[in-house]
């Protein structure tokens, strides 16, 4: 298990490059599979979870070829399919959550999928069952075997269909998606998820041929297409990482200009945190944060405590709120933070607490921050991160404590930050990875 030794308390100061998006790489990877051509993708982050993807498109017997750092070349013309017999299949479906988006391609391509429970975060309840309720409307017949907690799902033919979801699930939407594409006649998604992550596919697979309208709404409807073609397709950058970014510049008194962050795609990410205090400059796509000595929480117009809750898109990803409360924390003010989606995401404020954060844990889903103005400033200890936006959290909360921090099981940051011990270092930060 690999750890980070942070020295805190040092000012950053440059610039950075956010990584291509994890999430949306984790989908438009798995739609590598929806035709015979090539498909190239660009801006792939290397990351553990895009990796271990990769892994198993290649096991799946998809031609992989790197043509440059950040660049790949799919082409998915002679699929194994007997390697969903295999141990190394449970292993590496079992280990990342974008391995049930393969679920979609396959059983529109091949007629059938079978798959392992999806690993991912352990964040709460992950249920998958609006994916596998919609692919059965497209008229697939579905399996779940207890005993080993694996999915089966074939058809024949799959037949175009309305249907309302009974939840905007990102992924779930992205799997009866790329099944749609290919199925006969007309399907219509209402409650659909409009992440970035999911309107980008829908580009991706237009280009390919698919005919989806409605991207960026929750009401998809898409005519079917009997086969797709290869493309290009780039990724925008990971607004996950943009909005830990802004956190850490508030948080640490740094002054650092994320660069080339679409910023027309990041919704309300920017103005959560300008709320919770911190000043930002737009210049041009890049975003320019001046070292801030102290940030002031705002309050409703009636002078009300501010809450920052998560919300399905357009509203604020619930992947952000880990970030947002560490900012809370040095603020001047006091915010709600409520994580309406997970229950098991806000218990690494013990740890928070433990450096000397004033936070009461109200419930599973919500915590009250009273912010400390940066007059006491944290404590560096020894902590374990829980999950990956915890982790980022807790590595902020170490850069700006007084102090060395000891930050265990960094394997779960590595599985969405790319390098981000060397990218921060170069910014004035000191990580050892230990
Ligand atoms: C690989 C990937 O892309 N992972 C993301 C994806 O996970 P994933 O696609 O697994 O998450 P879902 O969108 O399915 O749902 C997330 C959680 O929110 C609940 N829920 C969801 C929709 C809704 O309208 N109401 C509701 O309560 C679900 O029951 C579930 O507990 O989306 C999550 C929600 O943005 C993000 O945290 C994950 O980072
Ligand atoms: C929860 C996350 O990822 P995953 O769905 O891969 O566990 C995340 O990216 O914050």
């Amino acid at each position: 298990m690999a750890s980070f030794e942070v020295i805190g308390g040092n000012r950053l100061k440059g610039d950075i490059i956010p990584q291509g998006a994890k999430n949306e790489a984790l989908q438009v990877l798995c739609a590598v599979l929806m035709t015979s051509e090539p498909v190239t993708i660009s801006n792939l982050p290397d990351i553990v979870d895009v990796n271990k993807s990769i892994e198993l498109l290649r096991n799946l017997g998809v031609k992989v070829s790197r043509t440059a750092p950040d660049t790949y070349t799919f082409q998915a013309d002679n699929i194994n399919l007997d390697y969903l017999e295999t141990e190394s299949f449970v292993k590496l479906g079992r280990s990342i959550r974008g391995s049930v988006m393969i679920a979609g391609p396959m059983l529109a391509r091949f007629g059938m999928c079978k798959l392992p429970k999806p690993g991912g975060d352990k964040i709460g309840r992950r249920r998958m069952d609006t994916h596998f309720v919609g692919l059965q409307k497209l008229g697939a017949t579905f399996s779940y075997d207890s005993h080993d907690s694996f999915f089966h799902i074939e058809a024949k033919q799959l037949k175009g269909t309305y249907m309302l979801l009974d939840e905007a699930s990102v992924t779930g939407t992205a799997n009866i998606l790329m099944a749609a594409v290919l199925a006969e006649g007309t399907t219509t998604i209402y409650n659909a998820a409009c992440e970035p992550y999911v309107q980008q596919l829908c580009r991706m697979l237009n280009r390919m041929g698919a005919r989806i309208s409605g991207v960026g709404s929750n009401l998809l409807i898409i005519e079917g297409v009997e086969k797709l073609s290869g493309t290009e397709h780039r990724l925008l950058p990971d607004m996950i990482e943009i909005g830990s970014f802004i956190g850490l510049a508030g948080m640490t008194g740094s002054e650092i200009t994320i660069k080339n962050c679409q910023i027309s795609e990041l919704g309300l990410i920017p103005e959560t945190f300008q709320r919770l205090g911190i000043q930002m400059e737009f210049r041009g796509d890049d975003i320019f944060i001046p070292a801030q000595d102290h940030y002031e929480i705002d309050t409703y117009i009636d002078g009300s405590i501010l809450n920052v809750s998560d919300h399905t898109w357009p509203g604020l990803t619930p992947d952000l709120l880990s970030v947002a409360l560490v900012v809370a924390t040095q603020a001047k003010g006091t915010a709600l933070i409520h994580q309406k989606m997970f229950e098991s995401r806000l218990f690494f404020v013990d740890k928070l607490i433990d450096m000397g954060a004033q936070i009461i844990l109200c419930d599973p889903h919500r915590a009250t921050v009273i912010g400390q103005n940066k007059q006491i400033p944290l404590r560096g200890i020894r902590m374990t991160s829980p999950d990956i936006r915890a982790g980022v959290a807790l590595l902020i909360a170490a850069l700006s404590a007084d102090g060395t921090s000891i930050i265990d099981n960094v394997e779960q940051i590595d599985r969405g930050y790319q390098n981000i011990d060397g990218r921060l270092n170069t910014l004035g930060a000191q990580i050892r990875r230990i």
